[in-house]
């Protein structure tokens, strides 16, 4: 069959989606990483962090897109390579000023200083792509997969149409031999897409070599994961020339990532490690939150659960923490492209099993809303109701997918008042988020139902209830009154609405310290007040 995706580019698979004759079965298992507890089942035959390969050592390297991961990483490694010149690369100038500038177009902790020691040095960031390419040794294809909204595949497939429009740059541009690394997350096989781009397109006699460097960084932590990485995967054709194009590229992540850590497989299965680590990960979140909802009606708390299970060794403590949802480009957006794939590949079992994580993520939030409206006494209507972070987890300004968007859409329509704070998302971000083309065109109405403030306190002033969407440290709980990083939630509290309601997405606050003060405090996968006395609970 063929699997077409959006760009119309072809990525051919045979009837049951096995590999055709140039494409090698993984030749072993991953080393143990940094965080895994089963030991692997063999050992690749393939070097790991490949050094005794004849290869080139890469001198100049361009990275196309400079986003959340192209700008970041490639700081990184301009950072722990300085033999290595890094361009960084994009069509939009307004983001390569703000990355020259010392206002970065991205929030991260850590990132300036590690922009502010290379930039200028061996790091460099520029609108001009083609000279990019056209300088470097190894490429760095970074762009956006978002989901396509039109078409065939439309809200479930990746649209690879940046993708192929940077393939098809370098095919243009390249006056040499390059490798050619796709660091965006694709689907399965688009490295056979842009090599059919590359070698259609280029000049006579250029050759291309092309690896999968998936990036598993996650938002808030970027920098400490990319100095730290748990692995470095690379996948690439188990050929002479593949073999060689990867251990380029292991020479680059070994300038700090050890070579035990840095494991080379197949192209296919790199790729496809992507969207399966995307996928586990997020499954972990629904199961926690559909627990979450037993929890709620049994009287067992969450934390609680979450806590013994993850004593278990072959389960582990990490990515158990309920929430009113997950948010973030990524989760959703790869699960959706494996359901996509899935269902290409005449798999609708598997497709079903994927998509049911991101239906229950959807239900978590629902879920949520429906507790706001029952103990604000069944209306929302002309309360205020105050949001208290927007991003889609903290230590980020990114609001893509976040859970708050979503609130804020449902509270609308139960004609609340919302006032929104977050302490790194910008105000034109959030009427950007709220404004949906051809459904809210009319940002006057918005603004009549929706405040913006820049202040937490004057945020809740008022409210009749504060809902907390965001695990900022600024809204937990000050340690003592000289605690200015915390919040004081007597002084939230004197200034609300009475009963004063707070529900809490995050499970970031103590119900009895709340209580003291005098709160409502309802809690993701906790049973509420009214449950407690009901049951006799205390
Ligand atoms: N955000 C994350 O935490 C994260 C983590 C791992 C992987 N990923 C994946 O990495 C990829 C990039 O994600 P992101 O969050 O950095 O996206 P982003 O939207 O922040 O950045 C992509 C950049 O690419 C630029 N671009 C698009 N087409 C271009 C072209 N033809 N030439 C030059 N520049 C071009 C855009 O202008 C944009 O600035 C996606 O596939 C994503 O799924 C993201
Ligand atoms: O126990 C948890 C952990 C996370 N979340 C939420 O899940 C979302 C995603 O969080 P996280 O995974 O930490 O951030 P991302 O930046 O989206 O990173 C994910 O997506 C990236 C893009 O593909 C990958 O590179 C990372 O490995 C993967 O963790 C956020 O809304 C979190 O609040 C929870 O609700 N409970």
């Amino acid at each position: 069959m063929e699997y077409t995706n959006q760009t119309g580019a072809l990525a051919i698979l045979n009837g049951r989606g096995n590999t055709t004759s140039d494409e090698t079965t993984l030749t072993g298992a991953a080393p143990p990483a940094a965080r895994s507890v089963t030991p692997p089942q063999k050992r690749l035959s393939r070097p790991l962090g490949a050094i005794d390969i004849p290869h080139r050592k890469v001198t100049k390297i361009c990275c196309i897109g400079a986003g959340y991961v192209g700008g970041p990483t490639c700081a990184v490694i301009a950072l722990k390579n300085t033999h290595i010149i890094v361009t960084i690369v994009d069509v939009n100038p307004t983001r390569i000023a703000a990355w020259n500038s010392d206002s970065l177009p991205i929030y991260e902790p850590g990132l300036d200083a590690v922009v502010k020691e290379c930039r200028g040095r061996n790091l460099f960031f520029s609108t001009d792509v083609d000279k990019g390419i056209l300088e470097a040794d190894l490429i760095f294809v970074s762009v956006n997969t978002p989901t396509k909204t039109q078409g065939v595949g439309a809200g479930y497939a990746a649209d690879l149409g940046y993708v192929e429009a940077a393939t098809r740059r370098v095919a243009e541009v390249a006056t040499g031999d390059k490798i050619v690394v796709e660091k965006s997350t694709v689907p399965c096989r688009t490295a056979q897409s842009m090599r059919v781009i590359l070698e259609a397109n280029s000049r006579p006699g250029i050759h291309f070599d092309i690896l999968s460097n998936p990036e598993f960084l996650a938002e808030g932590t970027a920098i400490s994961d990319l100095m730290c990485p748990d692995r470095v995967l690379i996948g690439s054709l188990d050929t002479p020339a593949g073999r060689s194009a990867a251990a380029s590229l292991a020479d680059v992540y070994a300038g700090w990532v050890p070579r035990n850590q840095i494991i080379t497989m197949n192209l296919w299965s790199s790729e496809l490690s992507k969207l399966a680590a995307n996928a586990m990960l997020a499954q972990r979140i629904s199961s926690i939150n559909a627990l979450s909802a037993i929890c709620e009606a049994t009287g067992a708390d969450i934390d609680e659960v979450s806590y013994a299970c993850g004593l278990d060794s072959r389960i582990g403590p990490k990515f158990l923490k309920a929430s009113v949802g997950f948010g973030g480009s990524c989760f959703q957006k790869d699960i959706l492209n494996l359901v996509y794939l899935s269902e290409s590949l005449h798999l609708p079992e598997v497709a079903a099993y994927w998509k049911q994580v991101v239906e229950f993520n959807e239900h978590q939030k629902k879920r949520f809303l429906h507790r706001i409206i029952t103990c604000l006494f069944n209306t929302l209507t002309a309360k205020k109701i105050t949001l208290l972070g927007f991003a889609f987890k903290a230590d980020t300004g990114d609001t893509r997918e976040s859970p708050a968007i979503t609130l804020a859409k449902y509270l609308r329509a139960e004609r609340a008042h919302i006032t929104i704070y977050d302490p790194q998302v910008t105000e034109d971000q959030i009427w950007l988020d709220l404004s949906e083309p051809g459904v809210v065109d009319d940002i006057e109405s918005l603004k009549k139902q929706v405040t913006i403030c820049n202040n937490k306190y004057e945020a809740c002033e008022g409210a009749d209830a504060v809902v907390v969407c965001t695990e900022w440290k600024e809204f937990k709980m000050q340690k003592d009154p000289a605690d200015t990083r915390g919040m004081d939630w007597t002084r939230v509290y004197e200034k609300m609405k009475k009963p004063a309601f707070v529900f809490d997405g995050r499970l970031i606050l103590d119900v009895h310290r709340m209580e003291e003060i005098g709160f409502q405090l309802e809690s993701i996968g906790r049973p509420g007040k009214g449950f407690r006395r009901s049951k006799d609970w205390e």
